[in-house]
């Protein structure tokens, strides 16, 4: 359970056991147990915890080694830029790992095809690299779908970027004006409404709102986020993306597209929202969701019949932290390696942390799964680990890792034990 480290560590994004309190709606039960007939789900259920939201519980004892969720792709995944032309972005497979020799000069060699101008092939930031042609073909059928294309309009004669300043710097300056430490739902609200209210269509003809200078700025930069968006910005407009590319998906061909245990967008809608905890923590991490909701709104959803509103984008960043999974190199992150990326596999982020965990996760291209480490009683819960417990740190540091990272003090039974033991020997 991650988030994207090797963009900018201090991003990654946690949750707070308080907003979990929806926790044993009917609903989030029903989702995991909807997906039983396809998927072992009906081996356990979605019930409150004690101590942080809900967890997975389960339903009859399991002998160790059985694979209790299987999710055969994510509902929303993206390769980070600076992997993008390493990783296969269908079936994720590294290059460097898959190597026969030929492919150790670092990039695979497929990618898909853009025509530009005068029909020549052009690479785009966003042009995603496969390891073969089929996986470029599955990607293509699943996504068949103009995700990157900007708006078709006749270039300006003047094409200079140079006389345009920064459309979305200024939003920086929004959440260094207001006092954080004060940082409540509404004003979160506040910030999305302000955002919103001076880009809509209503502002539009207005001369310097920011809708027209986006609108200006997709003109001659050509859709490019190099410069409106910072990398890890970029990456997470690209993941976003992908979610309402599978969220138009499942709408306009009545969700036959949903993959086996992804999840639908209700399903992911009802995973814990970490965006206040999130802010509260990191004020800077407003403006980069703003960023990423008008980017996405004004110059990538340009082209599609009808734009998406603030709900779904925020949708999914406020569920993004502290409910994704890497993407890692060796396809488990207890190993030392790179995270490539990242993935919501919706109903595996109902498995909490515990410094004893139940559960290991394997990733197998773009599969997740999760099986069980040793027999596990009925009604015992199934926890994954967040953090490498196989350090042999104690209780105070392994909690620092934990708060640091998804911001909640871990009440998994082997820290409530090493807090008792620690206050005795103090
Ligand atoms: C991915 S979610 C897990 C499901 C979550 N409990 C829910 O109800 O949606 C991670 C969040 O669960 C809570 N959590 C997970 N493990 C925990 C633990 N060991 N102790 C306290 N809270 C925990 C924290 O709020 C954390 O941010």
């Amino acid at each position: 359970m991650i988030a994207p480290p090797n963009a900018d560590p201090n991003t990654l994004a946690p949750t707070t056991p308080s907003q979990a309190s929806s926790s044993s709606s009917p609903a989030s039960k029903t989702s995991i147990e909807s997906s039983s007939d396809s998927s072992p789900a009906c081996l356990y259920a979605i019930r409150p915890t004690p101590y942080g939201g809900r967890g997975a519980f389960a339903n009859k004892r399991i002998p160790k080694g059985t694979v209790v969720l299987d999710c055969e792709a994510p509902y929303a995944s993206v390769i980070c830029r600076k992997f993008k032309k390493e990783v296969c972005a269908w079936c994720f497979a590294w290059c460097f790992e898959s190597g026969d020799g030929t492919r150790r000069k670092g990039s695979w060699s497929v990618r898909l095809s853009v025509r530009g101008e005068a029909g020549k092939e052009k690479e785009r930031a966003w042009t995603p690299w496969f390891c073969s042609e089929g996986c470029r073909d599955l990607w293509k059928t699943l996504l068949n779908y103009r995700t990157t294309k900007v708006k078709a309009k006749s270039k300006p004669a003047n094409t200079q970027k140079t006389t345009l300043n920064h459309p979305l710097t200024h939003l920086d300056s929004w959440t260094a004006k207001a006092n954080m430490a004060d940082v409540t739902g509404e004003s979160v609200d506040w910030w999305w409404t302000l955002a919103e209210t001076t880009t809509s269509r209503g502002n539009m003809k207005k001369p310097g709102k920011i809708m027209d200078i986006l609108e200006a700025w997709n003109e001659v930069s050509g859709g490019g986020t190099e410069e409106l968006l910072t990398e890890y910005e970029a990456d997470c407009a690209r993941f976003v993306l992908d979610g309402l590319v599978r969220q138009a998906l499942e709408t306009s061909e009545g969700g036959d597209t949903a993959t086996k245990t992804a999840g639908r967008w209700p399903d992911l809608l009802e995973l814990q929202d970490n965006e206040l905890q999130h802010v509260k923590s990191r004020p800077y991490m407003l403006s980069c969701f703003i960023r990423v909701y008008l980017f996405l709104k004004y110059v990538v959803l340009t082209a599609r019949p009808s734009r998406r509103e603030i709900g779904e984008c925020e949708g999914h960043l406020a569920r993004d932290h502290g409910n994704v999974f890497g993407i890692w190199e060796k396809g488990s992150d207890d190993e030392d390696g790179e995270m490539l990326g990242w993935g919501m596999y919706v109903f595996g982020s109902y498995f909490n942390h515990d410094c004893t965990p139940t559960l290991k996760k394997m990733q197998h291209g773009r599969s997740l799964h999760f099986t069980t480490t040793r027999d596990i009683e009925e009604g015992e819960e199934l926890c994954i680990n967040y953090i490498d417990v196989s350090k042999g740190n104690g209780v105070v540091k392994r909690n620092e890792e934990v708060s640091k990272g998804w911001f909640f003090v871990c009440g998994c039974a082997r820290c409530e034990r090493e807090r008792k033991e620690l206050a005795v020997a103090e």
